[in-house]
């Protein structure tokens, strides 16, 4: 079986509040699926649906091939979980806290195995209300890897971690992907979903806006060209801009902003007429679009589209 998660029309509600209005994906075995989205998008909520903590309002779910809300003894063995908030007992050591979950998880790693995977193993014996927050999120990564799950799901793992341990939880990331575990994540940090994800959704207001590879994403955004010109020039005295593949400009303060689908068409004919006509275009930065653009402009365009 290649699919290891599959959503159809998959909706929640909470009292009559639509907060997953209807969402569909699937996510292969062996795949990294990053859920995206703007505060309040529903993507705990979804998550909280393919972990089996509650059961959809409409459509399905599927994980590992079960229901698993209703068949949970089948596949709940078969998951790592990593909540927003562990809520651990806070007079434990970080030991006891493993060793407990330990004793509950079937076919548990080795305690030490555990620790040493989020580098925990010199902060053993530290009482988890002593633990920083960053230090807290890597004892949850322990605890949700504790039983060699085949599906991961991490809900925000690097929220509150320093930039090296960040690091560190993506090469660990990499390395479980690398044995084939399924993982699904969500993130606020979207260099976080184009280091890892193969591909992604991003959410808003309960509905998938959009989703594909980290690239196909990006592609469907234009690319950017600014440059100031010299103050005797004019954007009117470059060639036709349509007919350099821009499809948007704005001219403010000499600054002048482009926008096109074809950034090498449009950035070789700028520079051929800057060429020819003897212009020196200062301040020049050609760049294509980033996922964080696309993350703007769909929450913008959206928000536009609900307002109309
Ligand atoms: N138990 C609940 N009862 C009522 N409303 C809820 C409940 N849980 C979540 N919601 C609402 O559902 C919507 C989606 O929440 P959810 O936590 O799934 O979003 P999210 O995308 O994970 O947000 P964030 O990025 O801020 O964590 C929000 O408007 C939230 O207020």
């Amino acid at each position: 079986m290649n699919t290891v998660i599959e959503t159809v029309g998959l909706k929640r509600s909470y009292w009559g509040f639509d907060a997953v209005r209807g969402i569909d994906f699937t996510v292969a075995r062996g795949e990294l699926f990053a859920l995206l989205g703007t505060n309040g998008a529903g993507k705990t909520s979804t998550l909280e649906l393919l972990e089996g903590q509650a059961t959809p309002t409409g459509g399905t779910v599927r994980v590992l091939g079960h229901d698993p809300f209703r068949d949970r003894a089948s596949v709940r063995h078969r998951m790592g979980v990593m909540l927003q908030e562990g809520g651990f007992p806070p007079e434990l050591t970080v030991l006891e806290t493993v060793r407990m979950w330990a004793g509950c998880t079937t076919g548990a790693r080795p305690v030490d195995e555990a620790l040493a995977l989020t580098n925990l193993s010199d902060r053993r014996a530290v009482r988890v209300k002593q633990l920083s927050g960053g230090e807290r999120r890597r004892l949850d990564l322990s605890l949700a890897l504790l039983g060699r799950p085949e599906v991961l799901f991490l809900d925000e793992p690097t929220t509150g971690l320093d930039a090296q341990s960040r690091q560190d939880t993506w090469e660990l990331i990499r390395e479980l992907k690398q044995q084939g575990t399924t993982v699904l994540l969500t993130t606020h940090y979207l260099e976080e979903a184009e280091q890892l994800a193969d591909r992604l959704a991003i959410m808003h207001k309960g509905l998938i806006a959009t989703t594909g590879r980290v690239a196909d994403v990006v592609a469907e955004r234009p690319s950017r060209i600014s440059f100031q010109l010299p103050q005797d020039r004019f954007v009117g005295e470059l060639p036709p801009l349509a007919s350099m593949g821009v499809v948007r400009h704005t001219s403010e303060s000499g600054t002048v902003r482009l926008e096109t689908n074809d950034l090498q068409r449009t950035a070789t004919e700028l520079l051929t007429w800057a060429q020819r006509t003897g212009v020196a275009l200062h301040a020049l930065d050609a760049r294509s679009a980033s996922l964080e653009e696309a993350f703007m402009e769909i929450a913008k365009g959206l928000d536009n589209e609900e307002t109309r």
